[in-house]
């Protein structure tokens, strides 16, 4: 079902919005420990194909393998499960939970996953002072900085130590030297916890923690070292 050896593989995937092709035909797969890069110019189509491969986002046609099962096949309740369990998820805006405190966003999905709260807020406090954020444990997402929050919210994507992880300009809101730090542990979640790392940038300095760039233009993705 997927390409031998790949953890999440698209194939021929579509996706119009009206008369506007997003997805035409895109092709991609990503193995377990591998960081693969999506770049490309704006409205090409990288975020409708990372929303496609994470099962947020449903394709006209194609499907998407996972770990040998069909997730385009699966009902809404069955990927969004899959989504919890198995896929963090790193986005520019608005992910945490207004009305939590830091530690409480960053336990939630462990919380969700049936972890008692002590022991999910002790986890989510080490993923905190990883990140550098521990000062603001109690307060919530509206009183801290944009780029605080995007820290706490690769905090949150990574607690779970998911399988696979998808990310969207995860360093948009960062200065170089916290757009290093997550990078980092982006690519420590690669190397030593083998998650596959799917990431959309246009920044090339985190374009190069990547293993592979696929270039994706018009709907479509080539792989650059295809392309060589
Ligand atoms: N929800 C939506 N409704 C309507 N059109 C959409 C929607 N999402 C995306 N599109 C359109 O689909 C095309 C691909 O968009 P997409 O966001 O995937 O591109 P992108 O490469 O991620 O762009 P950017 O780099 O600017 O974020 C664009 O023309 C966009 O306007």
């Amino acid at each position: 079902m997927t390409p031998a050896g790949s953890l999440l593989a698209g194939t021929g995937l579509r996706k119009a919005y009206g008369p506007t092709t997003a997805l035409d035909g895109a092709e991609f797969s990503v193995h377990p420990g591998e960081i693969v890069a999506l770049m490309g110019p704006s409205g090409s189509g990288k975020s409708t194909l990372l929303h496609c491969l994470a099962g947020i986002v449903r394709p006209d046609a194609g499907f998407v393998g996972y770990d040998g099962q069909d997730l385009t096949g699966m009902s809404d309740a069955e990927r969004s499960a899959l989504r919890r369990t198995d896929f963090g998820f790193v986005f520019q805006f608005g992910q945490l939970v207004p009305e939590l405190t830091c530690v409480e966003n960053v336990a939630l999905p462990l919380r969700l996953s049936g972890v008692r709260r002590r022991a999910a807020e002790d986890r989510a406090l080490e993923w905190l002072e990883r990140l550098k954020v521990e000062d603001v444990r109690t307060r919530r997402p509206g009183e801290i900085s944009g780029g605080q929050q995007q820290r706490v919210a690769v905090a949150r994507a990574l607690v779970t130590r998911p399988r696979v992880i998808f990310a969207d300009e995860p360093t948009g809101a960062l200065d170089s030297l916290n757009g290093e730090l997550v990078m980092d542990l982006l690519s420590d979640a690669a190397r030593k916890a083998h998650a596959a790392v799917v990431l959309v940038t246009h920044d090339v300095r985190v374009a190069a923690y990547s293993d592979r760039e696929v270039v994706v233009r018009d709907g479509r993705a080539t792989d650059m070292a295809g392309a060589i």
